[in-house]
């Protein structure tokens, strides 16, 4: 039996945020390891200046490539079409019935469970790992969840320090050609400047 947290999310890139709320989580949950989950499409997001599912994928392979206790899956990348939760966590469960799930989401997505494919049957599947992120309180979310089957037992609250870092901040830094060093791991900043992603002129003269 294993305590796995599962961070589902598009990852276009990937950056510290990610990386702390996983660590964040793993530590505070007791969680054996945490498995960064990139979508193939967002079930709720239209994804901009996307690289492809896959080149997002490989920057999760390097963004956790120095925690042993960070992983990433390519099992929604692979499946294809709308990334919905319940298919993934019902993947999971068939291939590893033993396991205990944790799936985690920033506060800002937690809100928004009323709305996902059942979400009742996601918190059958899964605790809610929820962090707390831009000022969006631990009552906001269990006011908008309250009316689901399952959520009295099936959220919990983590810290995470806050960083006022988002995918979306990153690539308007990328396209304006200022540096995200320090804000996205070294190796997926070396790769996103090799492949010249979210550059507005990724090819000079080109
Ligand atoms: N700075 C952060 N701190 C804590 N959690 C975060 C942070 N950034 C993203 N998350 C959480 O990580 C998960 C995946 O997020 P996602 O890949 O969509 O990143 P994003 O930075 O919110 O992207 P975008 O700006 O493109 O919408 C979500 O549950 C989101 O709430
Ligand atoms: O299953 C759903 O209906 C659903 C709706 C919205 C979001 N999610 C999941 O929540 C995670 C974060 O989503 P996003 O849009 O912030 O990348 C990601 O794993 C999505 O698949 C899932």
């Amino acid at each position: 039996m294993a305590r796995v947290g599962i961070l589902g999310g598009t990852f276009n890139p990937p950056h510290i945020g990610h990386l702390v709320c996983a660590a964040s989580a793993r530590e505070q949950l007791g969680l054996d390891h945490v498995v960064l989950m990139p979508v193939f499409v967002p079930p709720h997001k239209t994804v901009t200046d996307d690289p492809g599912p896959q080149e997002r994928l490989e920057l999760c392979r390097l963004a956790v490539a120095d925690d042993p206790g960070l992983r990433v899956s390519a099992l929604e990348v692979e499946r294809g079409g709308p990334s919905y939760t319940v298919e993934t966590l019902r993947a999971l469960q068939d291939a590893r019935p033993e396991d205990e799930r944790w799936f985690i989401v920033g506060g800002d997505m937690a809100q928004s469970l009323p709305t996902w494919r059942e979400p009742e049957g996601v918190l059958a599947l899964a605790t809610l790992a929820v962090a707390e992120r831009e000022g969006i309180t631990r009552q906001d979310v269990l006011d908008r969840v309250a009316g689901l089957a399952g959520a009295a037992e099936r959220v919990r609250f983590f810290d995470v320090p806050r960083m006022d870092l988002s995918s979306s901040l990153l690539r308007r830094r990328l396209a304006e050609g200022r540096t995200v060093r320090h804000l996205v791991p070294a190796a997926v900043e070396r790769r996103i400047d090799e492949r010249g992603f979210y550059r507005r002129n990724p090819y000079p003269g080109g």
